[in-house]
C-alpha cells in the first residue's frame, strides 16, 4: 500500500506542476494585447490540438467548420492555425490580401525535397519567386510544348476527318445505322447538305465544330448555354478554385486545361469503360499533397468507335 501512494506522488506533482505552468501560459497570453481571434476547438497544453488530428483532415475541418463557422483557429503546439472555408473568406485572402498570405509554410521534408526551395511552389514570396515564374512561363510556351500541342491537335484533326468521311459515305450510300439518322453529327451532315444552306457550313466548319466538344455525336444542346461562370477555374470564382487563386495560383493552368480536356477528352469518346468484374466504383477520398482516391481506380476499356484506323 505504502509502495502505491509513493509511487503515485511523483506523478501528482508533475500534473500540478504542467496545470499551473498552462494557467500561468493562459494568464500570459490573456495579458497580451493581441486581437480577437476566432473560436476553435479546445486543445491540451503545450501539444494543442495536436494529438486530435486525424488522417482524413479534410473531412474534419469539414466537421469543424460546422461546429465553428467558416474561419476557425486551431492551436497545433505553439502555431496558430487559422482553417477558412467561405467564398468571401477566401476571396479576401487569396484576392484581396494575397501580398500578405502569398507564402507558404515550409516542412523540413519540403526544404529537403526542394533543395533549399528552389522549386516554385515552394519558394516563398519574393523576387527569386518572381523569376521561377517568368522562366516557367517562358517554358510552357517553349517549342517543345508547342510541338506536343500541336502534334495532339494534329492527331484530333485526322480522327474528325475519318468521322466526317465515314459518315458523309454512308449517308450518301443509305447505310446509316438507326442510331446514327439522329444524332448531332447527323444534323450537321444534313445542314451542309441543304441546297439553301444559309448557316454556309463547309466540311472544313464541320470538323472544326466536331474539335472545339467533347462526345460531339451526342446531342446535347445545353452545351451551348452560359453557366454564369458556374465552372469558370481562372481563380474569379471563389465556389470553384481547383488551381487557386491570386498570385500563386496554379503556374501550370493554360496547359492543364489543353491536356486535361483533350486526354479525357479522347478517352470518354474513343473507348467504353468499365470496372472488372464484380469490383464496385468507390468513390472514397485519401488526403496526400492533394486529394486521391482511396482505392486507386481501375478501368478496362474497349474501343467503341467502329473504325479501326483511329485506334493505330
Ligand atoms: C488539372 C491539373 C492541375 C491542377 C488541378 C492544379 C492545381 C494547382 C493548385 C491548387 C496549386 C496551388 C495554388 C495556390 O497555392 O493557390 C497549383 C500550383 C502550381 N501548379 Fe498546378 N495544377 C494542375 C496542373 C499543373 C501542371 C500541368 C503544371 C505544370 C506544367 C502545374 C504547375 C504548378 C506550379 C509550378 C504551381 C506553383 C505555383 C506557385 O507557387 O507560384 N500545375 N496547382
Amino acid at each position: 500500500m505504502d509502495l502505491l501512494v509513493n509511487s503515485a506522488l511523483p506523478i501528482s506533482a508533475l500534473v500540478l506542476a504542467i496545470s499551473i505552468l498552462w494557467s500561468l501560459m493562459e494568464l500570459i497570453k490573456s495579458n497580451r494585447k493581441t486581437p480577437l481571434l476566432a473560436p476553435g476547438p479546445r486543445g491540451l497544453p503545450i501539444v494543442g490540438y495536436l494529438p486530435f488530428l486525424r488522417k482524413d483532415l479534410h473531412h474534419q475541418f469539414t466537421e469543424l467548420s460546422h461546429r465553428h463557422g467558416p474561419i476557425f483557429k486551431l492551436w497545433l503546439g505553439n502555431k496558430l492555425w487559422i482553417v477558412i472555408s467561405s467564398p468571401s473568406l477566401i476571396k479576401e485572402v487569396l484576392r484581396d490580401q494575397d501580398a500578405i498570405f502569398a507564402n507558404r509554410d515550409i516542412t523540413v521534408a519540403a526544404r529537403i525535397a526542394t533543395y533549399g526551395l528552389n522549386d516554385i511552389g515552394w519558394s516563398p514570396y519574393g523576387p527569386q519567386w518572381r523569376n521561377l515564374r517568368k522562366i516557367f512561363a517562358r517554358e510552357m510556351l517553349s517549342s517543345a510544348n508547342l510541338k506536343a500541342t500541336y502534334n495532339l491537335r494534329k492527331d484530333e484533326v485526322r480522327k474528325a476527318k475519318i468521322l466526317v468521311n465515314e459518315r458523309m459515305r454512308n449517308h450518301s450510300q443509305n447505310t446509316l445505322k438507326n442510331e446514327e439518322r439522329t444524332d448531332f453529327l447527323q444534323i450537321l451532315v444534313d445542314l451542309m447538305r441543304e441546297e439553301d444552306n444559309k448557316a454556309s457550313l463547309g466540311k472544313v466548319q464541320l470538323k472544326a465544330l466536331l474539335l472545339a466538344w467533347d462526345n460531339p455525336s451526342e446531342f446535347r444542346p445545353e452545351r451551348f448555354f452560359g453557366n454564369n461562370g458556374k465552372w469558370d477555374f481562372s481563380g474569379n470564382n471563389f465556389n470553384y478554385i481547383p488551381f487557386g487563386s491570386g498570385r500563386r495560383i496554379c503556374a501550370g493552368l493554360p496547359l492543364a486545361e489543353i491536356m486535361v480536356r483533350y486526354i479525357l477528352a479522347s478517352l470518354l469518346h474513343s473507348f467504353e469503360w468499365r470496372l472488372p468484374d464484380g469490383e464496385k466504383l468507390d468513390m472514397s477520398d485519401k488526403l496526400f499533397m492533394t486529394l486521391r482516391k482511396r482505392i486507386p481506380l481501375s478501368a478496362i476499356p474497349a474501343p467503341r468507335l467502329s473504325i479501326s484506323d483511329l485506334y493505330e
